[in-house]
């Protein structure tokens, strides 16, 4: 039943009538795996194969244990399997209050195997005010942070999570997230998480996995993946990159913080301090990079930073999508085809990357 390497290896192929799965995934023994891709391209059949509930042929290990292996004919049903999985919509029992639905999560789990004690996952959540309560009487936001207690208190050896904020509004969503960053941050067991939001991706993703059609078209740091201009990610209205950097300062009369990344500072507008040396991430949306040849004067933009242009590709309709390489660090900028025609831009070419607006991606 064990093996020697950790992380988690599924091998897996599944037939359906106009649908064929075929994957060979390696991800991560800690940190977040987002599995990203379009509706249909096989995110929730992933996670049921690997969770058991669906029967694809291959081979599944978790964290040293194999859980599925067609070669050996081995198989362990899902309630064997130690995992955690969250759906889009908590389903908690209506007839038991939050510390009895977070405490089913611990039914049949044998001592010795309880990595996270329930009061940590109550904890983590921020649940303790709600023990008592009935699920019918919370929040969508907060019956979402109970389901994921409850899977945690089940000390899974990996953490299941299908879109667990799709079906918040924006408000519900943006409470729920520094939770889920949170666990992240906290917890060593590894979580796979699918999502369709490029937001979502940037913001918890320590690993990517883009799926097309049943296919991985590539995988490994999101920051890469996101700026590749041959994958679709960094196309489409929400393309940005993603820089990392550290808080070099912030000023109190202009709450602007002063981020250092390999390509020069930063500045961003942040209403609180944050201390120098911290690590960020930053998301820059392509839309919001703007070029010039010379290093601007007299503009409103505070960020300009020296950059080469990598690749430039066509994008429908009259937009080009530019690749750039600003001290190791790539960039996108959405620039409109005659903008690029008229200043005669091309790859190798020095320029300075204006950029409009920058988000926390922490
Ligand atoms: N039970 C089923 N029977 C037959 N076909 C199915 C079944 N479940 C899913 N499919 C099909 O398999 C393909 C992959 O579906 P899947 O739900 O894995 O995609 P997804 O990427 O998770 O999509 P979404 O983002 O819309 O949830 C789709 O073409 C879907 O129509």
């Amino acid at each position: 039943m064990s093996g020697t390497s950790t992380g988690i290896q599924a091998r897996l192929h599944l037939r359906r009538a106009d649908f064929v799965l075929d994957i060979d995934l390696q991800l991560p023994g800690s940190g977040v795996s987002a599995l990203f891709g379009p509706s249909g391209c096989g995110k929730t059949s992933v996670l049921r194969a690997i969770a058991g509930l669906e029967r694809a042929a291959g081979r599944v290990q978790v964290d040293g244990a194999l859980w599925q292996d067609d070669a050996t004919r081995q198989w362990l049903p899902t309630h064997r399997r130690r995992l955690g999985y969250v759906f889009q919509e908590a389903s908690l029992f209506a007839h038991l209050n939050v510390r009895r639905n977070i405490e089913y999560g611990r039914r049949r789990l044998p001592a010795g195997q309880q990595r996270l004690a329930l009061e940590q996952a109550v904890e983590l959540l921020a649940l303790a005010p709600l023990l008592a309560r009935a699920p019918h009487t919370l929040s969508g936001g907060e019956r979402q942070r109970v389901a994921i207690a409850r899977a945690l208190a089940a000390s899974p050896q990996v953490l299941l999570m299908d879109e667990p904020l799709a079906a918040l509004d924006g408000a519900r969503k943006a409470e729920v997230l520094p939770y889920l960053e949170r666990l992240q941050r906290t917890l060593d067991i590894p979580v796979i998480y699918v999502s369709h939001s490029p937001e979502e991706v940037a913001r918890l993703a320590t690993h990517l996995v883009l799926l097309q059609d049943g296919r991985v078209i590539g995988q490994g740091a999101p920051a890469e993946l996101m700026s590749r201009h041959d994958l679709p990610l960094a196309h489409g209205d929400a393309a940005a990159a993603l820089v990392h950097g550290h808080v070099l300062a912030w000023d109190e009369r202009d709450h602007l913080l002063s981020v250092a990344f390999s390509g020069g500072v930063l500045h961003l507008a942040a209403a609180l301090p944050r201390p120098p040396g911290q690590a960020l991430r930053l998301r820059v949306l392509a839309r919001d990079v703007s070029l010039a040849r010379a290093r601007p004067q007299g503009s409103t933009i505070l960020n300009a930073v020296p950059a080469r242009i990598e690749h430039i590709a066509a994008e429908a309709p009259g937009q080009a999508l530019v690749t750039l390489d600003a001290g190791g660090t790539r960039l996108l900028a959405r620039i409109s085809q005659r903008s690029c025609r008229e200043l005669g831009l091309a790859s190798g070419d020095e320029v300075f990357a204006q950029v409009k607006s920058i988000a926390l991606a922490d």
